[in-house]
């Protein structure tokens, strides 16, 4: 057992690390262009987490005692666990083993691959828009402890006068989160290797104990997700028997056990009789374990435990309601339990400062918590807990005003979208039948194979430029709508010369997929500085969804219309879908998202109206996020999935029969949720394939899919340029299990991250790949 020394009362389990202004995305993008050395990129982080620690102290977490987690990372988190557990995969080696090999090299080429080696597949973390690294494991994956930066980071602190406490994904989550690599025999699964992983993480708590670290944090949400290969339940007994090993160290700091991102109650009370010093909950998404309170259960379970409260929102932007929040931590410390305040989750998820916020409306300002405001929330708490609930009457009365404030402003409800959203039936969910659909489209003369994109082309630094211009008021209105419009025209003339067939106008005038229509939507406020990390070093600026969504005008009918008046091959019109705009973005939390997830149907529903009348023909409503939100509980899937559908079908149903509807989705595993995918009743649906090798499109063969599909068959994560071969291939594998004429080809996502070069390169191929296998099906059935 190590020396008890109790983590103070206030605390949260992690805080944004990519730099207010996000400095670490210019400095790591810089060191990978080669105009930073690895030594200037290591000071500019160390000075990162230096301000960080510093902050958190003004903020009001105490500077000794563990209570400042040192969550920093230059990339994700689970990269950061493969790297400590020495987990690279063999396809990795030379990299590795190269001569000049550094750790922080090995590191960036797992994360972002090379020329000769694919990278680490990235896949969402939990139920969030973050994606992490997903670690590739087999029977021979050889694990060694590299304590190095867990170590590095604890002593630079420590040199600060800050004692903090290292944070770590723990070993069942990593291991649950991982995949089988390519090497691996029939059958394995990573969690086999739980006991070698074990071995590693008691010596990488060895050496941050002989650091002098008296606690640490290990992260275990698989503990409340029913979305992993195995159930909760087993997930809970292979946390017993990894921490039964770890509790059990002679050497280690103490342990804090950490469950975000939902509700953990159903194991709480397993768990807290481990051998660990601190227990944490997500009290935001999760509840205590019901009952236990009453019977001292809970009680007996945390006799000399700490018990982290995840009070704090960690995951939205709002202030938490402090005095609901103080009566849920007093109570448990009436009951005796030594009770931390905290947060549900690492504040990565949420921007730094509202205060960085000058343009926001002042009023919207003061309901607004980012991780500063939280972790002042936290320090708040946690000295009503010190000093009673009365030495903080001042501030939970405050935040009461505020919330009052807040449901009473203008704006936050609108009687007439109510009304509408009421008024809506199963009627305007539902479109002519799907044999009706076909019949009325084949006027679209679209061919088999029929190949297109996914929507956005390269956005290029003129394009940014230009934006940024007019943002400044250096370019007018008329300018900068002339730039557009020659941009579109330049997208439309290229995609006649790669031979497209169904074309787009390449979202050009779009910051981001959904901040775009936030900007044009009422019941909106996009911030300034409000960056969240997505994956590496790109982040994206959520905007707020304050009050109640109506559309004031068209937000991309002229700009379709254009495009379309330039060429006669279809031009898609381009949406993104509700449940995406909510997802990425942060959403009221004062009432069921399915509400909300109405109103922006209504006003897509009408853009479709209005697209539509201008002479589109088709319209893409991409549904990127749809399986980001499936709830983790099991329990609450079928309602999520219930509304969610439904608001994909109201906003495309008011759609004529002779109206292709497609959709687009990516980043996941749709295999889970298939059902739904069907549900939305598209007429067209593309989706994320090239990486995992068509894999998409068994389940969907399976399943008798009977509409257009179009699985991805050029990965557009990495710069690579997929020959004509390799894209053959792959729409051969899907042409093995359906039908031609619903096939279509294309890119997994849009092109805007990608440059021009390696797109035109790309996209040549793939119309060539398409044209080789219609060459070939019309050959096998000996038609022209
Ligand atoms: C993340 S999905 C992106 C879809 C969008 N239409 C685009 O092409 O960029
Ligand atoms: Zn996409």
């Amino acid at each position: 057992m190590p020396a008890t020394q109790p983590l103070p009362n206030a605390t949260i389990l992690g805080y944004p690390r990519i730099g207010r202004r996000r400095e670490l995305k210019r400095a790591v993008e810089a060191y990978w262009k080669g105009d930073l050395t690895e030594a200037q990129l290591l000071e500019t982080a160390g000075e990162l987490r230096a301000a960080t620690r510093a902050r958190l102290v003004e903020l009001g977490l105490p500077a000794t005692g563990g209570a400042i987690p040192e969550s920093f990372s230059f990339y994700d988190q689970v990269l950061d666990a493969t790297l400590a557990l020495g987990a690279v995969p063999s396809r990795f080696a030379d990299v590795a083993f190269a001569d000049d090999a550094t750790d922080l090299a090995t590191y960036f080429a797992l994360a972002r691959g090379d020329k000769d080696h694919q990278p680490l597949e990235m896949t969402k973390w939990f139920d969030t828009n973050y994606h992490y690294s997903v670690p590739e494991i087999d029977e021979k994956t050889p694990f060694e402890a590299n304590a190095t930066a867990l170590v590095a980071q604890f002593a630079e602190a420590s040199e600060q006068g800050i004692e903090t406490r290292p944070v770590l994904v723990g070993p069942v989550t990593y291991l649950l989160l991982a995949k089988a690599s390519d090497a691996a025999g029939e059958g394995f699964a990573p969690i086999d290797r739980l006991d070698d992983v074990v071995a590693v993480y008691a010596e990488l708590l060895g050496a941050l104990a002989a650091a002098g670290a008296t606690w640490v944090q290990l992260d275990e949400p698989a503990l409340v997700s029913d979305s992993l290969s195995v159930s909760r339940d087993e997930a809970t007994a292979l946390v017993e028997r990894a921490y039964d090993v770890l509790g059990g160290l002679e050497n280690r700091p103490q342990i804090l056990l950490t469950t975000p991102y939902g509700d953990s109650s159903a194991s709480l009370l397993r768990i807290a009789a481990l051998p660990v010093e601190a227990v944490h909950a997500d009290l935001v998404r999760g509840t205590l374990p019901h009952g236990a309170f009453s019977s001292g259960e809970f009680e007996s379970a945390f006799y000399k435990k700490q018990f982290v409260a995840g009070v704090i929102d960690g995951r939205n932007i709002w202030r938490t309601d402090l005095r609901i929040a103080s009566g849920v931590v007093q109570d448990l410390q009436l009951a005796g339990i030594d009770v931390v305040v905290g947060t549900s989750n690492n504040l990565q998820h949420v921007p730094h400062d509202v205060n960085d916020e000058t343009k926001l409306d002042a009023r919207l300002r003061s309901w607004l918590a980012f991780a500063d405001q939280k972790v002042e929330q936290v320090a708040v708490l946690a000295r009503g807990l010190r000093h009673g609930a009365d030495s903080i009457e001042a501030e939970l009365a405050e935040t009461s005003a505020i919330l009052a404030d807040r449901a009473a402003a203008p704006g936050v409800r609108i009687d007439a979208i109510r009304d509408r959203v009421d008024a809506v039936t199963d009627a305007d969910r539902t479109r002519d039948a799907e044999q009706a659909r076909r019949d009325a489209q084949r006027a679209l003369d679209i061919p088999a194979f029929a190949t297109t994109t996914i929507g956005s082309f390269p956005q290029t630094t003129e394009i940014r430029k230009a934006r940024a211009a007019f943002t400044r008021g250096e370019i007018d209105q008329d300018a900068y709508d002339g730039f557009l419009r020659a941009e579109i025209e330049r997208v439309i003339r290229l995609q006649e010369e790669i031979g497209l067939d169904v074309f787009v106008h390449g979202e050009a005038e779009r910051n981001d997929m959904v901040q775009y229509f936030a900007e044009l939507l009422d019941g909106f406020a996009v911030t300034e500085n409000g960056w969240v990390q997505s994956y590496g070093t790109r982040a994206t600026r959520p905007s707020i969804l304050w009050g109640d969504v109506s559309r004031p005008a068209p937000m991309t009918v002229a700009w379709s219309a254009y495009a379309q008046s330039l060429t006669d091959h279809l031009v898609k019109g381009m949406l993104t879908g509700p449940v995406t705009i909510l997802a990425w973005s942060f959403v009221r939390d004062d009432q069921p998202l399915a509400d909300t997830a109405s109103q922006v149907a209504l006003a897509l529903r009408d853009e479709i109206d209005d697209l539509v009348q201008a002479g589109i023909r088709i319209v893409q409503v991409d549904e990127p996020a749809l399986r980001e939100l499936l709830p983790l509980d099991a329990d609450r899937q079928a309602a999520y999935l219930d509304w969610s559908v439904g608001a994909f079908r109201l906003a495309t149903s008011g759609a004529a029969a002779d109206v292709q509807i497609h959709t687009h989705l990516c980043y996941s595993e749709f295999g889970e949720i298939i059902d739904a995918v069907d549900g939305l009743d598209a007429d067209v649906t593309s989706i994320e394939a090239a990486r995992s090798r068509m894999d998409v499109v068994e389940p969907l063969g399976d399943h008798g899919y009977s509409r257009g599909i179009g699985p991805g068959v050029y990965d557009i994560h990495s710069p690579r340029v997929p020959s004509v071969e390799e894209q053959t291939e792959l729409i051969r594998i899907a042409a093995a299990r359906i039908p031609g004429e619903q096939l279509w080809v294309n890119p997994d996502c849009g092109l805007k991250t990608r440059g021009y070069e390696e797109t035109v390169a790309s996209l040549t191929n793939l119309v060539q790949a398409a044209r080789a296998v219609r060459a070939e099906q019309a050959g096998a059935t000996g038609t022209a």
